[in-house]
């Protein structure tokens, strides 16, 4: 709804309703840096009338067949399929990020999960033993845990992490959190949820390498490889940020794959010809160019992108956080640049020698979420691939995502996975019944 000056005002979505806040936050436009929108600035009393709905709403939607609720996931899709350049436009607006991308990657996903998930849970089974020489017979029943579509049952509640998110994590009411995030953020939420013995799902950052053998396919590797280091701004928990290359191809590499980065368009998010729009918002940018700075002051080699090229954008977008696709070379495995998360444009590029170097290195971070493996060899990127301590290893593509397997991350990368099995495994709890006959 339209608000004061005409800039977009959101509101809360409580028991199938949309209703005011008494305060509300500045929203911006990540390709001006101007308050586009204002947000409601929720707090307890949002939450807590936002669980008692949820709450009201279980017994009837957690009763219904899953045929029932499949054909409700399924009308969500439909309706997302109908809105989506308008959702397009919003997911633009608000994340910085291409129409385009969005046009053709997230809410399309978006679209592809609701009818995944419409499909999965109508073929889910359950498990039985005997004991024969007992009389027995054990089975399992499966129960929702969390809720669905009708009033109560989606509860949409704005507001800040410390204030709003809090208040949800902590609220003794709600049996499970499945949080995607930062891993400074999982580990409060896992202290704030511990009293009450919740069931976590954490998908959390990563420090993904490519690695990419003498004999990689480099014309598929590199565009590839740009791809997924610079996409969505390098905004992706799964995107590169780490490349090893074998030293025989390693200057071949490097001159391509700079001249590839430099062709990695950013531009204002309604250019179609853009291929990065901007960061998220004016912190995290700073947070960005930080790293760089301090990759500098170390002695690594800032090939191009940030401090090197010069970023063109119209007067209007120059308050925009925008800032170019950047490789470091030279750079220390020990440097922060190496070690932790930037979720930014930035990658680094650094030699290898043998197979068994460039595994121990790459495993040599506290996260484990994605990988890629670059060789014509396959019995070694089934190998190596088995011997990175990732949830996720795409070999010679990226990206590829089957949603019917588990996604997630090990070490700091996250908790638990994702997929038909695994979430509908972490959303209903099991029981298993033992019958005498
Ligand atoms: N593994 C995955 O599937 C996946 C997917 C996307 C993003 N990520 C990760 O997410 C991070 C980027 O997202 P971000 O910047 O929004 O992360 P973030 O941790 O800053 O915030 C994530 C969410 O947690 C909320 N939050 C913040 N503090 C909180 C608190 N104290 N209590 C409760 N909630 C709180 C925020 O409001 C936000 O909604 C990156 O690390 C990225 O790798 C992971
Ligand atoms: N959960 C997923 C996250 C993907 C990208 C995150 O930045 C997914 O693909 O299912």
């Amino acid at each position: 709804m339209a608000g004061r000056g005409g800039l977009l005002m959101l509101e809360n979505f409580i028991g199938g309703k949309f209703l005011p806040c008494s305060s509300y936050l500045d929203s911006y436009d990540p390709s001006t840096g101007e308050v586009y929108c204002r947000v409601p600035n929720s707090g307890k009393e949002e939450v807590d009338a936002a669980v008692e709905a949820a709450r009201a709403a279980f017994p009837g939607w957690s009763s219904r067949s899953p045929q029932e609720r499949s054909q409700v996931l399924q009308r969500l899709a439909d309706l997302l399929e109908q809105s989506l350049e308008e959702l397009a436009q919003a997911e633009s607006k608000d994340q910085g990020k291409t129409v385009t991308l969005a046009r053709t990657m997230d809410i399309p996903r978006a679209v592809q999960n609701f009818r995944f998930f419409a499909s999965s849970i109508l073929h889910h089974t359950s498990e039985c033993t005997q004991m024969d020489h007992l009389g027995c017979l054990h089975y399992t029943v499966r129960a929702p845990a969390g809720i669905g579509v009708p009033p109560g049952v989606v509860n949409i509640v704005f507001g800040t992490g410390p204030r709003v998110g809090e208040a949800l994590v902590s609220h003794p009411e709600v049996p499970l959190i499945s949080f995607t995030g930062s891993q400074p953020t999982a580990e409060r939420i896992t202290q704030l949820s511990a009293p009450h013995c919740k069931k976590l799902s954490l998908e959390l950052g990563g420090k993904n390498p490519a690695i990419i053998f003498e004999d990689a396919n480099l014309a598929e590797c590199i565009p590839t490889t740009v791809r997924s280091s610079f996409a969505n701004q390098g905004e992706i928990c799964l995107c590169t940020s780490r490349i090893f290359v074998q030293k025989r191809i390693y200057s071949e590499f490097l001159k391509r794959f700079v001249e590839a980065t430099r062709m990695w368009k950013v531009g204002i998010p309604s250019d179609p010809s853009a291929d990065m729009g901007a960061l998220i918002s004016k912190a995290h940018l700073e947070k960005v160019r930080s790293y760089i700075k301090k990759a500098r002051m170390e002695g690594a080699q800032i090939l191009c992108g940030e401090g090197v090229d010069k970023l063109n954008l119209p007067p209007r977008n120059q308050g925009g956080y925008f800032m170019l696709p950047t490789v470091i070379t030279d750079v220390k495995d020990e440097s922060c640049c190496m070690k932790e998360e930037i979720f930014g444009p930035v990658t680094c590029v650094v030699p290898f020698d043998s197979e068994e170097e460039v595994i121990q290195r790459a495993n040599n971070v506290k996260y484990g979420l994605a990988a890629t493996v670059w060789s014509g060899n396959v019995g070694r990127v089934h190998r190596v691939a088995k011997k990175l301590q990732s949830g996720l290893v795409w070999t010679n593509c990226w990206l590829i995502r089957e949603l019917n397997l588990p996604f997630g991350g090990m070490k700091s990368s996250g908790v638990g996975r994702e997929g038909a099995k695994d979430s509908y495994e972490f959303f209903t709890e099991v029981k298993t019944i033992t019958v005498k006959h």
